[in-house]
């Protein structure tokens, strides 16, 4: 079903003057040249050394293939001149039911300590918590890697658990620090209400900000919602929600909702079809939001994601197994009663 489909292949990303790729069998000599390197592979536990040539090979046709099965999805790292200066990839797993990633990358060692790692491990966490459907992303390094677990505290990674992995190139197991982010350590809108500190209480409170949205629950002839998925780049991206947008100045919320799905999904909505439902109300940590839903079983064209989102026609007791922003999940038990 759609909220657990994986892409089929490793997009071409863009994360500063670096493009991420798929790798190719043509990249064979330039992984195994840096990789090659007692500095870069006694950090990487897998990889034996000194590292075959034959491997590199072997390795990238594997990687084509697990983007296939969406297993992995490893990229490039590839400079504006156009060489390939380091790998990074998310693996995925299945425990319980839940998919997660796991984080793994390398950088030839003539380009360490220019930020390509958080760069493009920051780049690669987003696009996964947009893309694909997991719950978190992990990343295990041994505990002698300062250069990664600097990489990783500074893009938000917390330190959850430690243990000993085997590292071939070295011989034996090695004390490992085990890391983990979730989707709403790299979106500010989708984090907790934090406790101020001392210092920010003792400040006079900033007026909190009201966003108004006008969403829809479009119903189709099989009693299925439409739900879409919130593409990368937006707030809480990722995250499946009912399709509508910000009221403009102006605005009436039925005015807004009509152009919203107008603009989104290329459908005509008359005011006459949309029927008042419920509403959202959520303290989202940089704004309150209110949000009044409307039914609309009635509308001309079909819908079509034309800002890149994706959508999913959801039977109701399926609703909760599209991760949704906070502010929606008290709606999904009305909207279950009434279909
Ligand atoms: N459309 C919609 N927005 C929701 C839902 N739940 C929820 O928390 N939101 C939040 C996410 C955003 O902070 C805000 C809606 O903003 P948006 O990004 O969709 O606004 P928009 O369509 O006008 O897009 P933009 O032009 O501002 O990029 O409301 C939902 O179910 N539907
Ligand atoms: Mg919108």
């Amino acid at each position: 079903m759609a909220a657990t489909t994986f892409p089929a292949e490793t997009p071409t990303l863009t994360a500063g003057v670096y493009t991420l790729r798929a790798l190719e069998p043509g990249d064979a000599t330039a992984v195994h040249t840096q990789v090659n390197d007692w500095n870069v592979i006694r950090m990487l536990s897998r990889l034996p050394f000194p590292y075959p040539r034959d491997l590199a090979e072997r390795w990238i046709d594997s990687t084509i293939r697990q983007a296939h099965e969406g297993g992995a999805y490893h990229f490039a790292i590839v400079s504006p001149e156009g060489a390939v200066i380091g790998c990074i990839g998310i693996t995925i797993s299945r425990v319980d039911g839940v998919f997660r990633g796991a984080l793994g990358y390398w950088i030839g060692r003539e380009h360490w300590r220019r930020g390509i790692a958080s760069l493009t491990a920051g780049r690669i966490c987003r696009w996964a918590f947009a893309n694909l459907p997991i719950e978190a992303v992990t990343a295990t390094v041994a505990e002698d890697n300062l250069a990664s677990v600097a990489v990783l505290s500074k893009l938000g990674f917390r330190k959850n658990n430690t243990g000993t992995q085997d590292f071939l190139a070295r011989g034996g197991k090695v004390p490992v620090l085990i890391f983990q982010a979730r989707r709403e350590d790299f979106d500010s809108a989708g984090k907790k209400e934090t406790t101020p500190s001392p210092t920010q209480t003792s400040e006079p409170a900033k007026p909190r900000r009201l966003v108004l949205v006008a969403a829809a629950a479009m119903i189709d002839a099989s009693n299925r919602v439409l739900l879409a998925r919130r593409p990368e780049g937006k707030t809480l991206a990722g995250l499946w929600e009912f399709p509508g947008g910000k009221m403009e100045a102006g605005e009436s919320p039925e005015t807004a909702l009509v152009r919203e799905l107008q603009e989104e999904l290329g459908v005509d909505v008359s005011r006459a079809c949309l029927a008042p439902f419920t509403f959202a109300s959520h303290s989202y940590d940089a704004f309150d939001l209110l949000m009044p839903v409307y039914l609309c079983r009635q509308w001309q064209g079909e819908p079509e994601g034309r800002e890149g989102q994706k959508l999913a026609w959801v039977a109701a007791d399926d609703l909760a197994r599209y991760p949704m922003p906070p502010a929606d999940l008290p709606i999904i038990p009305f909207l279950r009663d009434l279909l």
